[in-house]
């Protein structure tokens, strides 16, 4: 998704197409586009306009009761502590990408009071005024900074219920600090000192990964170092019908892995054996997922699995997931190591080019990215 986010910038009505200033409520699917859900919750609706209605068929079955489950927890103080206990956390994190695609970090050295502060942060630029917020708003894809609402407005056919703001990461970090927003006036800082804190994380993790997985990890350590990172910061507002609408529909992210901070309403909902289990929030911790590149680089061993997004009508949900991958340029092969009779190669190389191609392509409409890479 990092660089989907990037591609679906241009998602965008043209500014010469937006309601102007001062606009009143006219139902139109540009209106929503340009106001998106903080709005529409804050004045108080009480029934879910259509444009946000989701077929029956696309909706979440059950009550919106769901049962949490915990995901394989991987606690990266131990994977310092000795040989003994970095294997075993090694093999909890195989056992993990293998049967989830997702797990929780816990022990992470991430300081408790930075987490909170990007939450809080997050909470307080989503209740900045309406106009503020929309001037983030921006067609240009490679923005550092863009606000905007829904999953992707150029091809969503229903709007989601979600607002999120994007902040683009790339080293120097100085380099894109200066176009985020300056309110709250602390939210450079505090986003900044996060990123660079997801992104130790991000490298830990995929250090152990590569090792578990048994793959020298040197080159594609270095590319990733060289890499990308994309900030999300999402907003899943009250939503007074929720079981007719989703925050995000179901779908995989397209980077390496990617770290998810979540407040403590739960929201995400993972596809495994057949069945959305929601995610538990678990406080202190982040949730971390398999992306599409790590699937193609395990040969297919680890699951970068479909997830989506509930809403609820009692608390508005804040999440900040960061996606981490390899620089635009660089070409994503299944390992040597993990190609042999036993197991043939399964993915085509793959770079942002293909995957641009293939979003332009008709097939993009039907199929995932990851299943139009799949060799058989
Ligand atoms: O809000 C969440 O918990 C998940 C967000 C997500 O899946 C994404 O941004 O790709
Ligand atoms: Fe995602």
């Amino acid at each position: 998704m990092a660089i989907l986010d990037l591609v679906n910038a241009g998602e965008q009505p043209p500014a010469s197409k937006r309601p102007a200033a001062g606009d009143e409520e006219d139902g139109s699917r540009e209106y929503y586009c340009r106001r998106g859900v903080r709005h529409l919750s804050d004045t108080g609706i009480t029934r879910l306009p259509g444009n946000y209605v989701l077929p029956a068929s696309d909706r979440a079955a059950d009550e919106y009761s769901p049962s949490l489950i915990k995901l394989p927890v991987v606690d990266l103080a131990l994977l310092r502590r000795g040989p003994e206990q970095r294997a075993a956390v090694l093999r909890t994190l195989d056992a993990a990408c293998r049967e989830y695609g997702f797990f929780q970090v816990v022990n992470h050295g991430v300081d408790r009071a930075d987490v909170a502060a990007m939450l809080d942060v997050a909470r307080r630029f989503f209740a900045l005024p309406q106009r503020e917020r929309e001037a983030y708003m921006s067609p240009d894809v490679r923005a550092p900074v863009r606000y905007g609402t829904s999953f992707n407005q150029v091809n969503d056919a229903v709007l989601c219920w979600r607002d999120f703001l994007k902040l683009a990461c790339n080293l120097p970090l100085v380099d894109c600090v200066d176009s985020w927003p300056s309110s709250p006036p602390d939210l450079r800082a505090v986003a900044s000192g996060y990123a660079a804190a997801s992104q130790r994380v991000f490298m830990e993790v995929m250090e152990a990964a590569l090792e578990a997985l048994g793959v020298a990890g040197g080159e594609v350590m270095g590319d990733l170092r060289k890499g990308t990172q994309m900030m999300t910061v999402n907003c899943y507002p009250e939503c007074p019908q929720p079981e007719l609408t989703l925050g995000m529909p179901p779908h995989s992210d397209y980077g390496f892995l990617t770290l998810v901070l979540q407040d403590d309403v739960a929201g995400l909902q993972v596809m495994h054996d057949g069945d959305w289990l929601t995610v538990d929030p678990l406080p202190g911790s982040f949730v971390v997922n398999v992306g599409d590149h790590l699937e193609i680089l395990s040969n297919g061993r680890y699951r970068s699995v479909l997830h989506r997004v509930r809403v609820n009508s009692k608390r508005l949900r804040v999440s900040v997931a960061s996606f981490h991958s390899v620089a635009a340029d660089r070409v994503v092969s299944p390992a040597p190591e993990l190609i042999d009779d036993e197991h043939p190669r399964r993915y085509m190389d793959t770079d942002l080019a293909t995957f641009l191609a293939y979003l332009t392509s008709a097939a993009g409409n039907h199929k995932s990215f990851l299943q139009s890479r799949r060799l058989y």
